[in-house]
């Protein structure tokens, strides 16, 4: 613990970690920052050497948990912030370094390479994140080099070692010698081949890039505009909310409170928020609206707008945690008189559908079920008349919003997960009534994932046809966006993060033949 660490507010109400840190993320010791240099010189060296800066060392805790356990930062973090009294300024600095080191970790691991004179993974995990960390104040992040080197090995120092530290300034400093461009130059030309390239610089792994790459072809796009697409997969996005219909509007202002929110680009029911931080807004505690990306909100939107002959009742979510589209399913099926059964594998996933969808009016809800979905066609055949299969994958459509995700899929989870997603759909077909949509989404675009599924499937049925989901989706977006939506020629949709600013959903509509 550093020596203000846990101080608490300040009487301006900001916290005193905010006094201290200029605003190049530097953070001034608690003497220096009360003009008192004399305390801080009479201590002895091994007493000011314990003096860490709490932002970066929070950063780090999380790196290491997200390495060590397998923890996501995302719900790491904040409670660790929280717990610590870090806030404000600080609370955005440790934010940033946090989630920037993981996104940009191969990048940074790139650069490295070149400078470590073993090979990085015979390093000590605790050093190789440190060197990231510091990697990314000196690249990403405009720290002042002589702020972000002391910091850091002060940290080093503290954390992994003396021996190490020495290590730590020493290569932070060879960091420092080239700005950010000439680095990706050196990258790109030592890679041996352009794709390489593009994802040591664009810090994606491999096979990732490559199979990026093979989905924008596979879907009627421009090869060559992987790069935008890995560089989009780099920029964490704006809040997006959903006004879940019938339950508010966007032109409330008491349920939105004093927030600066603008109109979606595609869905019209997709707000975007100004600010970072959503959860003061009432109509966001209420669960009449909630944070969810514009992609998420379109497929939605288009299984519930898919044309039906006859029955119109009963709709089915057969993987609904944790209970976003849910609950926009559920307010859509409300307006329509429908009911919605939402089923979901994972009990605590289950629970947390139940929350999402606690809003809507009652009697929507016929049932939150917590089972496994490839038993549902069987148990109750021709029992629903839209099915959403929003299917577990390897969330590769969504790397902008889980920082370490990318390092942590394989290409070996494709076999389970295709697998269990043949299955699913499979089951889905039987649960739908013939003349009844059954909506494939996934949140990947690989095409192991998405159109090959969908083509195993088919092949062994004669009784599904494929509906033209661009035409649907065209028909659910803003009147005044429909007609500038790229869709591409195929009969299903694939939505890109650098094309849509949306996080890249797959999506085919199917029908029962009647
Ligand atoms: C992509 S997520 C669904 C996200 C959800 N539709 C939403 O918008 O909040 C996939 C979900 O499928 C669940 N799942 C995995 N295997 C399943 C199975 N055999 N049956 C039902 N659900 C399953 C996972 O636990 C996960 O919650």
């Amino acid at each position: 613990m550093s020596g203000y660490e846990g101080a608490g507010g300040s009487r301006d109400g900001r916290s005193i970690d905010d006094e201290r840190r200029n605003p190049s993320g530097r953070q001034r010791s608690a003497s220096r920052s009360r003009g008192d240099e004399r305390s801080r010189t009479s201590q002895a060296p091994s007493e000011r050497r314990k003096r860490t800066d709490p932002a970066r060392t929070a950063a780090f805790d999380v790196l290491r948990e997200v390495d060590e356990s397998d923890a996501y930062a995302n719900l790491v973090l904040p409670p660790l912030l929280r717990e610590r009294h870090i806030r404000g300024r600080d609370a955005g600095f440790a934010t940033e370094l946090t989630y920037g080191t993981l996104r940009l970790r191969g990048r940074y691991d790139a650069i490295l390479a070149t400078l470590v004179d073993r090979p990085l993974p015979g390093l000590d995990p605790a050093l190789l994140d440190v060197l990231r960390l510091g990697a990314h104040q000196v690249l990403g992040m405009r720290v002042p080099v002589h702020a972000a080197v002391s910091e850091t090995v002060g940290l080093a120092r503290n954390r992994v070692g003396a021996g190490p530290a020495q290590m730590v300034n020493a290569v932070l400093r060879r960091v420092s010698e080239r700005p950010l461009d000439e680095w990706l130059s050196v990258l790109t030309k030592d890679a041996p081949d352009a794709l390489t390239g593009l994802a040591a610089t664009e810090s994606h792994p491999l096979w990732i890039a490559r199979a990026l790459r093979e989905a924008l072809a596979g879907n009627g796009r421009d090869a060559d505009e992987i790069g935008d697409l890995l560089a989009a997969d780099n920029v964490s996005p704006r809040v997006t909310l959903v006004a879940r219909p019938g339950l508010v509007d966007a032109s409330d202002e008491v349920a939105w409170g004093d927030v600066d929110l603008v109109a979606g680009r595609w869905a019209p029911t997709a707000l975007r928020l100004e600010a970072s931080d959503p959860s003061g807004i009432p109509a966001v505690r209420e669960g009449l609206a909630g944070v969810q990306d514009e992609g998420s909100q379109l497929v939605t939107l288009a299984l519930a707008g898919a044309s039906l002959e006859g029955r119109d009742e009963r709709w089915l979510d057969l993987c609904a945690g944790p209970g976003g589209k849910s609950a926009l399913l559920g307010a859509l099926a409300a307006r329509r008189g429908a009911t919605l059964v939402a089923n979901e594998v994972a009990p605590h996933r289950a629970r947390l559908v139940e929350k999402a969808v606690a809003a809507l009016p009652d009697g929507v809800v016929e049932e939150v079920r917590t089972g496994d979905g490839r038993e549902v066609g069987a148990d109750e055949p021709g029992a629903y008349d839209r099915v959403l299969v929003d299917a577990p994958c390897t969330g590769l459509g969504a790397l902008r919003r889980r920082p370490e995700s990318r390092w942590r899929r394989t290409p070996s989870d494709l076999g389970t997960l295709t697998g269990l997603q043949r299955e699913l759909l499979a089951s889905a077909l039987d649960a739908v009534r013939p003349g009844g949509v059954v909506a494939y989404v996934t949140c990947s675009p690989h095409l192991a994932e998405t159109q090959l599924v969908v083509s195993d499937v088919l092949k062994k049925r004669s009784d599904v046809e494929r509906l033209d989901t661009p035409d649907v989706l065209r028909s659910v977006v803003r009147a005044e966006a429909a007609d500038e939506m790229p869709l591409g020629d195929r009969d299903d949709v694939q939505l890109w993060p650098h094309v849509h600013g949306t996080d890249a959903m797959h999506l085919t509509l199917l029908r029962r033949k009647a």
